[in-house]
């Protein structure tokens, strides 16, 4: 091929101007998501073939989204079945005409085993895995509410999430099931400027707001230079997304000072999707006598999300890939997943210089840009958001139909200070979590060059479900729901 003939999918597109690139001012989440925090691998030249591949799959747009069936929780083998009603969990009435108004009508398994131990008395610690989208983030809201005292003017609960994005959704959450609980109020300790000007304190003088939530750093700094909240005074203690805020340094030792200095009967929960073995052990060390549910392997990927993966020699194929399955969208969101900031930076540009209507959130936005993106995204402003892992976690919403896998997650290896050979299952397992909330179908695309065949497979033998290359025959309507 003539040299003329070579090109980088990115190389034209980082200069751009008139696409200001985003600021940096929130690097330091971004390291808790193995997100590439040095500079840009070098860039590799790229060829400009012709690409079957656009026309092999250019009759995506005939998938029939009308034909989804939903996991309504009836196969007793569902994580959403349940025996119980909200009822039988005796929740106070106005807690029970919050979940209403939400349009909860049953318990999801993990709410139905979570929720009895966690308003028993004495209370119970716990330590929770559940699919994503199952509802732990609720069942944690549901608990946390049943125990606060409208009587006593300080914090009861302090809840860790690992962004301020995620501490700001659980929020609503409370908000929402809360809102015939008129003495409820949240304050919220993230470093976004618009949001800490809310945030009424003085130093020394212990805040009059039953519940916080926050990220580690700022919740530390609430608890030690401030002084705003009483540890010893705590009821409940909830950390979201457990698994990456103990083991990640920066965060573990905040975690565990936390802990130390908290009342014995301070009930603690720890939820997530995922926990190695060596997370669950150290887990329960640093957790007094808890209650444990944990997932069989195989029981971690959920089957409402079909996973598919289509074969792309280069990054030019991948990026045809892409606009393919974005011109076939026709209900739905979608979130594309990349390894490296300056990847999706690439192509949310490109994506955008081809008039597609795109948007990035990386760690390089400030956090009220990240904020402003999320909730353009919410409210259906745009169709596609280009991220990275800084987003994997946690975020929830309902029309997120689709996950592509521009770039396949990989392992950081900090002593390298390089991605390792290996596939990081949990962020795979997230990210595809994205789509497919509280039992809808979702679908997944894993962007793969034949080099990256070995890493799709560890993963489909890891969680034990398959990944189908994807072809015409998916397309024909049933078909596509019986895998
Ligand atoms: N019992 C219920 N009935 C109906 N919808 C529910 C119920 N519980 C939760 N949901 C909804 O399901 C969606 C997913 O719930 P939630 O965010 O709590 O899941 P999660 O397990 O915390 O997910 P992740 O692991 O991705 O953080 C939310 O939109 C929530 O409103």
């Amino acid at each position: 091929m003539a040299n003329s003939d070579k090109a980088s999918m990115f190389r034209g597109f980082k200069n751009v101007s008139g696409i200001a690139p985003p600021t940096s001012n929130s690097q330091q989440q971004s390291n808790t998501f193995n997100e590439m925090l040095y500079e840009d691998r070098p860039e590799i030249v790229m060829t400009i073939d012709q690409l079957s591949l656009l026309n092999k799959h250019s009759n995506l747009r005939d998938i029939n989204y009308s034909l989804i069936h939903e996991d309504d929780g009836s196969s007793p083998q569902s994580p959403l079945h349940s025996v119980k009603t909200f009822e039988e969990l005796k929740l106070e009435p106005q807690l029970l005409n919050g979940i209403y108004y939400m349009g909860f009508r049953r318990p999801s398994r993990i709410q139905e085993r979570a929720l009895p131990q966690l308003l028993a008395y004495p209370p119970r610690n716990m330590i929770a895995q559940s699919q994503n989208g199952t509802g732990k983030t609720a069942a944690f809201s549901l608990a946390t509410l049943s125990r606060m005292d409208p009587n006593l003017d300080y914090v009861q609960a302090l809840i860790l999430s690992p962004t301020f994005e995620l501490a700001l959704q659980i929020g609503k959450v409370i908000e929402n099931m809360a809102k015939f609980l008129p003495h409820i109020k949240i304050a919220y300790a993230v470093r976004d400027p618009t949001i800490s000007k809310r945030n009424e304190y003085t130093k020394g003088k212990e805040l009059n707001v039953p519940i916080v939530i926050g990220t580690p750093g700022t919740v530390e700094d609430w608890c030690r230079k401030m002084k705003i909240i009483d540890l010893k005074k705590l009821r409940m203690f909830v950390v979201d997304e457990a698994d990456v805020m103990i083991s990640l340094p920066g965060f573990s030792q905040i975690c565990f000072n936390l802990k130390s200095a908290m009342g014995k009967d301070c009930q603690t929960m720890l939820f997530s999707a995922t926990y190695s073995d060596e997370v669950m052990d150290f887990a329960k060390r640093i957790i007094e006598n808890p209650v444990i549910f944990r997932l069989k392997r195989e029981e971690q990927s959920l089957s409402n999300i079909r996973q598919f993966y289509i074969k792309c020699n280069n990054d030019e194929e991948k990026y045809e890939a892409v606009k393919t399955i974005y011109s076939s969208i026709t209900i739905g969101q979608a979130m594309i997943f990349c390894r490296y900031k300056h990847t999706a930076h690439a192509l949310a540009l490109r994506m955008i210089n081809d008039k597609h209507c795109v948007e990035l959130l990386s760690s390089e936005l400030s956090v009220e840009q990240r904020a402003a993106v999320i909730n353009r995204f919410r409210d259906g402003k745009f169709r596609v958001l280009v991220v990275t892992n800084v987003c994997a976690r946690g975020i929830d919403i309902d029309d997120i139909s689709l996950v592509l896998n521009f770039e396949f997650p990989l392992i950081y290896d900090e002593t390298k200070r390089c991605f390792a050979d290996k596939p990081d299952y949990d962020t795979y397992l997230h990210r595809i979590g994205r789509a497919g909330r509280f039992g809808r179908i979702g679908h997944t695309f894993n962007l793969i060059t034949p080099s990256e065949m070995p890493l799709l497979e560890q993963i489909e033998n890891y969680f034990q479900k398959p990944i189908m290359e994807f072809s015409e025959k998916h397309i024909v309507d049933d078909d596509l729901y019986k895998i």
